[in-house]
């Protein structure tokens, strides 16, 4: 058994005698190189609720907190997580798979947009190939010693995020929503979906919640409000964080500079992961 046994074998290439397989599930294994400790999943009901923004801030958080973490851009036909680091290097291979590129702050992360030539090139593929290419950003990608591998899902429940929750071993979820959202029921859907994928839901985090007016400080609900409190009571659930419309948040995404985001909305994120 390896000095670094977490106990699960499916985000672990050892060949160890303590190693347990399940003959029947789907799980890709890792590359033989690759060392990952936690896989969360970040999913959304819909697209354009800030899935990547919560995923670049979760990872950047946990980053601060002295964590060696990654991001697996599963999202292929939207990915915009190099662009929010500000990353314009291409990914390279060293012989024995591909390396991921590095944030300023050291947070490994791998895209389809590290590899296009062109990022502005549209991803025009069918779901399998979409679903394959996400297989091998697991299989292929030499993810070294990462305490912490975030995962931007693809959006919705379709043909791509099953199999990515198929073949990748995911720890738990972390559900975004937004208040404009009929959040009741997205939720709902997400907690199902985990429940049939039998995936542990960390909690839920509620982005564009309020906005803070700089001059008076009072906050204003823009979209209405939200339930989010009383669904999350309903099923049980955590919730993570509730993060305002900012104008700094989108400045700082498309400027290449998320690092440099306030990170004390998610506070306890440490303890909660
Ligand atoms: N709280 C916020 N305040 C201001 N701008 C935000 C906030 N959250 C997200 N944005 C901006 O909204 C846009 C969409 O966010 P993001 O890309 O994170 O959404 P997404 O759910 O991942 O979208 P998609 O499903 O299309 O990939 C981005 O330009 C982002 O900077």
């Amino acid at each position: 058994m390896s000095e670094n046994c977490n106990s699960n074998c499916s985000s672990c290439s050892q060949e160890c005698e303590s190693r347990k397989e399940d003959k029947t599930d789907f799980m890709e294994k890792p590359h033989k190189m690759s060392n990952v400790k936690k896989v969360i999943g970040v999913v959304s009901g819909k697209g354009g609720v800030g899935k990547s923004l919560v995923t670049s801030m979760l990872a950047v958080t946990m980053q601060r907190r002295g964590h060696r973490v990654g991001i697996l851009d599963a999202d292929i036909t939207g990915p915009s997580i190099p662009k929010s680091f500000g990353i314009t290097e291409k990914a390279k291979g060293n012989g024995y798979g591909i390396l991921p590129c590095k944030s300023k702050t050291g947070v490994e992360i791998m895209s389809i947009n590290l590899l296009l030539e062109d990022d502005t090139d549209p991803v025009v593929w069918r779901g399998p190939v979409i679903a394959g290419t996400v297989k091998q950003f697991w299989t292929e990608v030499i993810w070294n010693d990462i305490d912490y591998l975030f995962v931007d899902m693809p959006p919705g429940t379709g043909d791509v995020p099953l199999t990515v929750f198929q073949s990748i071993p995911i720890d738990g979820i972390v559900i975004v929503t937004s208040p404009q959202e009929l959040v009741s029921m997205i939720v709902e859907k997400a907690v199902k979906m985990a429940e049939m994928m039998n995936i542990p839901i960390i909690g839920i985090v509620e982005n564009m919640s309020y906005f803070k007016c700089p001059d008076c400080n009072k906050e204003y609900k823009i979209f209405g409000d939200s339930n989010i409190d009383n669904v999350a009571k309903s099923h049980n659930l955590k919730i993570i964080a509730k993060l305002p419309i900012d104008p700094k948040i989108a400045a700082s995404c498309d400027r290449g500079m998320v690092e440099l985001l306030d990170d004390s909305l998610f506070g306890n994120i440490a303890e909660i992961l």
